[in-house]
């Protein structure tokens, strides 16, 4: 339903939860999450692994449907709008809530039909060639391949092949970007390059970051959820947040001691 999801985005609060539980068949993977994600800021999830982080990410733009025993109650809002809802399109989602993951993925084609690829799909009527300079330009990588549009984009360097990831996600126009440990491929430099990037695309765009990098989260981010895992009563290990909260809270005084020991690399 384009109309209603193009006309969605209207609220300062783009995504909000009430009480999700997410469960893969019987198996509660996470529960009781209350979120609210602002717009044009970048939110990221960090905990221990297994603690839900990426099931969590993954439910903002339907991808856990893809999933045979996945099922979830509670709510969650994407603007004012049910994302549940039987009327919603998942495609559709996925086109306003692109992802980057956590290893690049570029298609077998040329870096041109890289960005092209998504509006091509939608049957995108403007000047293709403006569209795919600027999607490069805003991915930082223009200046690195204007002279070789027709190579193949799986060519390219690991840092370069996720920023073209990243054009490939902007260039069908989305309002969010989800990014599930998008640096962890990457070396170093290519990192601080990508979060630099982050720091530009927050002006036009709403980020959600998965990280396991503990300096990422407090550089890069404005808000952070630390997630935590614990075994219930069935002996089942449910995600759940602790502690959700402006970055700097997070990391320089947070409430909880949990949070602390996990900032400070006392546990996970
Ligand atoms: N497709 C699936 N089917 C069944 N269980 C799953 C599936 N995907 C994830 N899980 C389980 O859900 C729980 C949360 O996994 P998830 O990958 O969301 O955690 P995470 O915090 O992102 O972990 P990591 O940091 O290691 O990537 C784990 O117990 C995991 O085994």
């Amino acid at each position: 339903m384009a109309s209603e999801l193009q006309s969605a985005r209207k609220t300062e609060t783009v995504f909000r939860t009430e009480n999700l539980n997410i469960y893969y068949g019987d198996f509660l993977a996470v529960r009781d999450i209350s979120i609210e994600i602002p717009k044009n800021k970048i939110t990221a999830f960090i905990g221990p692994s297994g603690c839900g982080k990426s099931t969590v990410l993954r439910c903002f733009n339907r991808l856990n449907d893809l999933i045979k025993s996945f099922h979830l109650d509670g709510k969650l809002f994407y603007h004012d709008q049910d994302l549940y809802a039987p009327e919603i399109d998942p495609v559709e989602v996925r086109r306003q809530i692109g992802m980057v993951f956590q290893k690049p993925n570029p298609f077998p084609k040329s870096i041109y039909d890289n960005v092209a690829f998504g509006p091509r799909l939608l049957g995108y009527k403007g000047d293709m060639d403006e569209l795919v300079e600027r999607s490069l330009k805003q991915a930082a990588l223009w200046d690195d391949i204007k002279d070789k549009l027709k190579a193949m984009g799986t060519d390219l360097s690991g840092g370069q092949q996720q920023r073209l990831c990243i054009a490939r996600a902007i260039a069908v126009q989305p309002d969010v970007i989800l990014m599930d440990e998008p640096c962890s491929a990457l070396d170093p430099i290519s990192t601080l390059k990508v979060e630099d990037l982050l720091q530009e695309l927050k002006e036009k765009y709403t980020i959600l970051i998965v990280t396991h990098n503990m300096q990422q989260a407090s550089r890069a981010s404005d808000r952070t959820a630390f997630f935590n895992v614990e075994a219930n009563a069935k002996g089942q290990r449910t995600g759940y947040i602790v502690e959700y909260d402006r970055t700097e809270v997070i990391f320089q005084s947070p409430k909880e001691q949990a949070t602390q020991a996990y900032v400070s690399g006392r546990f996970g």
